[in-house]
């Protein structure tokens, strides 16, 4: 699963739990963006931090783990270098997917590589508040939809609540949660 990961949190969490059990999927790695250049002037939390906060939102689960093939890649992220570093680990034989919001595969066409990238995997597009999974254009026959329950929680959402010095309790993990308190992440 690709993100910012700036935090981590529960409807990230559920969104690949869902999308995992849907497609009988044997493993969901989580994979940090380094530097994710279609979020560029935005502040963005030091690349250890957010790769952190994924280990610590993922370790209870058995068949979640977190790749740093994005992070320890000098340079913006390409989901395109992201699937041939995947590659690389997990072998020709393995059935790549790429899980992300639906929301986001909207924008594919504007991705770097984009017709190599449909061939590199299955990418698979999670339903989100707020968007309208009918409405999304996507490539034909290369993306599979997935509902799952709607959770209306974003990460930018958490970072405001973290600067406002309101709770971030339940809405990302409490190992999560307790990582911002202690490192003053987001408080401006
Ligand atoms: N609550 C949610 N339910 C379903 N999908 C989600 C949810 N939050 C994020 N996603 C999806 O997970 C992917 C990675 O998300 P990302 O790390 O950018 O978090 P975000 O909450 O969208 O961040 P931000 O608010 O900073 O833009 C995105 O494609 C996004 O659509
Ligand atoms: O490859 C690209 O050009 C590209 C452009 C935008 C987003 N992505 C990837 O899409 C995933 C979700 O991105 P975001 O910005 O919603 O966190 C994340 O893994 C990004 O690296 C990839």
């Amino acid at each position: 699963m690709g993100g910012t990961f700036d935090p981590i949190h529960h409807g990230h969490l559920l969104a690949a739990s869902e999308a995992a059990y849907a497609l009988g999927l044997d493993e969901v790695v989580f994979v940090p963006a380094g530097q994710p250049w279609q979020k560029d002037g935005r502040d963005i939390a030091d690349a250890e931090d957010r790769y952190l906060m994924t280990v610590l939102a993922t370790a209870a689960h058995p068949v979640f783990s977190v790749s740093r093939v994005d992070i320890d890649r000098a340079g913006a992220t390409y989901t395109v270098d992201t699937l041939r570093d995947l590659r690389g680990v997990y072998g020709p034989e393995a059935e790549l997917h790429f899980i992300t919001g639906a929301d986001a595969l909207g924008g594919i066409h504007t991705w770097k590589g984009a017709e190599e990238l449909l061939e590199l995997a299955r990418f698979v597009g999670v339903s989100r508040p707020g968007y309208d999974l009918g409405e999304i254009e996507l490539p034909a026959g290369k993306v599979d939809l997935v509902e799952i329950p709607m959770m209306d929680i974003s990460s930018t959402e958490c970072r405001e609540r973290a600067a406002e010095g309101r709770p971030l309790w339940y809405l990302v993990p409490d190992d999560v949660a307790r990582y911002i308190a202690l490192r003053g992440l987001y408080r401006g």
